[in-house]
């Protein structure tokens, strides 16, 4: 079988698009839904593989920015509608497109690719590493009480409708960007697929909801959140779904988290999606009772390692030799030094004796400053070649705010 992997054309987009749709099972969508996903979709920066006239292949690269450690937004892939039809699969129709994708983003100039796996298995052949966890948790909320800062009863909450509050909101999120690794900066048309809300699809809970939090008469952050009623035999029993929290201070987060514990009538609130060292954990008398979970996030590919890695800065001196291997993208391979610390930071070839070996997977996964290289170490995925060198680097790379992706893509 032969399948030409190409760039997308406009009049494909149908068919494109019912490949992806069906590789993920999905429910009848929204007009408004589909609409956006093509409005979203960059033609240019989308392959279509085809069996003769049939799509039975998709992959895309939206243009984002992507926060490192140090603030620097950095021109980045964000992988995406990465399908192959049932019909076709295990053929080497995704390797197809990786390596034409890959080949494409080195051509645009971008040192990274990142992308939301739907299964983990399938990205590390191509070199990805999970660069960012995140945090689930199902609080109880009969049952846990929340202890808040001082200035929490400063901060006022106020319902809003969604839209109405849009601007606001995001300037909130703006304000957060720079500051956690991991976050994206709002591209047109990405902050309407917050407030994507198809009745078809609440499965039985309210229309979206947001409430805004103001301090000072500014608006400092913001939660959108679903309710839904349910009734047992010893009364009420419902559920507060959050679907976004963003707070520029700690009296505002916790004003916010507050409001979210005690809805009347509600007595679990579902988080997914949160940053691992987000405060409430230190807020709530009883963590057992949130069943907090982790769960892989966004992978992290370095497409030009001596680009990436200069992109960002090191929160200790650090001065070290990668040897490095990666089958999928040789012109990666050999050694580099990098020097850096807090204020910026060099990469470049050398032929200096390495310090430390690894693949360009583990790098993907500490760059962000989420998994440590020492941990890597521990699990044999990385080598110490000069002594001292692995407590080094992998002080160098860790960020002091956990990394997160705020929204899937
Ligand atoms: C960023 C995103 O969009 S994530 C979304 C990914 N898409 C989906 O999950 C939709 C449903 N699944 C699919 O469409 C397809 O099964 C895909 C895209 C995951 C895989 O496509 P295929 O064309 O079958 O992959 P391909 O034949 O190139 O496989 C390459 C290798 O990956 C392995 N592989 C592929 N899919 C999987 C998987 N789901 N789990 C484990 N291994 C996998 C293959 O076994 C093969 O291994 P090998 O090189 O050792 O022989």
């Amino acid at each position: 079988m032969t399948t030409d992997v190409r760039v997308l054309r406009q009049n494909e987009w149908g068919d494109w698009y019912g490949n992806l749709f069906r590789a993920f099972a999905g429910a009848e969508e929204s007009a408004e839904e589909r609409a956006l996903s093509k409005e979203l979709t960059d033609f240019g920066r989308s392959l279509g593989a085809w069996d003769e006239k049939v799509c039975v292949g998709t992959a895309g690269a939206y243009r984002f920015h992507l926060t490192v450690p140090g603030g620097a937004s950095v021109p980045t892939a964000g992988i995406t509608m990465v399908s192959v039809a049932a019909t076709h699969r295990r053929r080497g129709v995704l390797t197809s497109m990786m390596r034409r994708q890959l080949d494409d983003i080195r051509d645009w100039g971008e040192s990274l690719a990142v992308l939301t796996a739907s299964e983990p298995a399938i990205y590390g052949r191509f070199g990805y590493g999970v660069g960012t966890l995140q945090l689930r948790a199902e609080i109880d909320t009969s049952r846990v009480q929340l202890s808040v800062p001082p200035g929490t009863d400063d901060v006022r909450l106020r319902y809003a409708a969604p839209a109405d509050a849009l601007d606001a909101c995001e300037a909130v999120y703006a304000r957060l960007v720079p500051g956690r690794p991991g976050m994206l900066a709002r591209q047109p048309g990405w902050e309407r697929v917050a407030l994507l809300d198809p009745p078809g699809e609440r499965d039985g809970a309210s229309a979206l909801q947001c409430v805004v939090a103001e301090r000072d008469g500014e608006i400092t952050g913001y939660a959108r959140f679903r309710t839904r009623l349910g009734w047992g035999v010893t009364g009420h029993n419902g559920t507060v779904t959050l679907s976004e929290l963003a707070a520029l201070d700690p009296a505002t987060d916790a004003a916010l988290w507050r409001f979210l514990f005690g809805i009347d009538l509600t007595t679990t609130l579902t988080v997914r999606g949160r940053p691992v060292d987000e405060a409430w954990q230190h807020l709530v008398s009883d963590i057992r009772r949130c069943g907090p979970q982790l769960r892989d996030a966004l992978y992290v590919r370095l497409v030009d390692v001596g680009a990436a890695l200069q992109a960002r800065t090191y929160q200790a001196p650090v001065d070290v030799v990668f040897e490095v291997t990666d089958a999928f993208c040789p012109w990666n391979e050999g050694r580099w030094r990098l020097m850096g610390d807090a204020k910026g930071a060099s990469c470049a070839r050398t032929t200096d004796a390495a310090d430390l070996a690894l693949s360009v997977r583990e790098l993907g996964s500490a760059y962000l400053g989420g998994v440590s290289l020492t941990a890597l170490a521990a699990a044999g995925r990385v080598r110490e070649l000069r002594q001292g060198a692995l407590a080094e680097a992998s002080l160098a790379f860790g960020s002091a705010v956990a990394p997160w992706l705020p929204h899937g893509f």
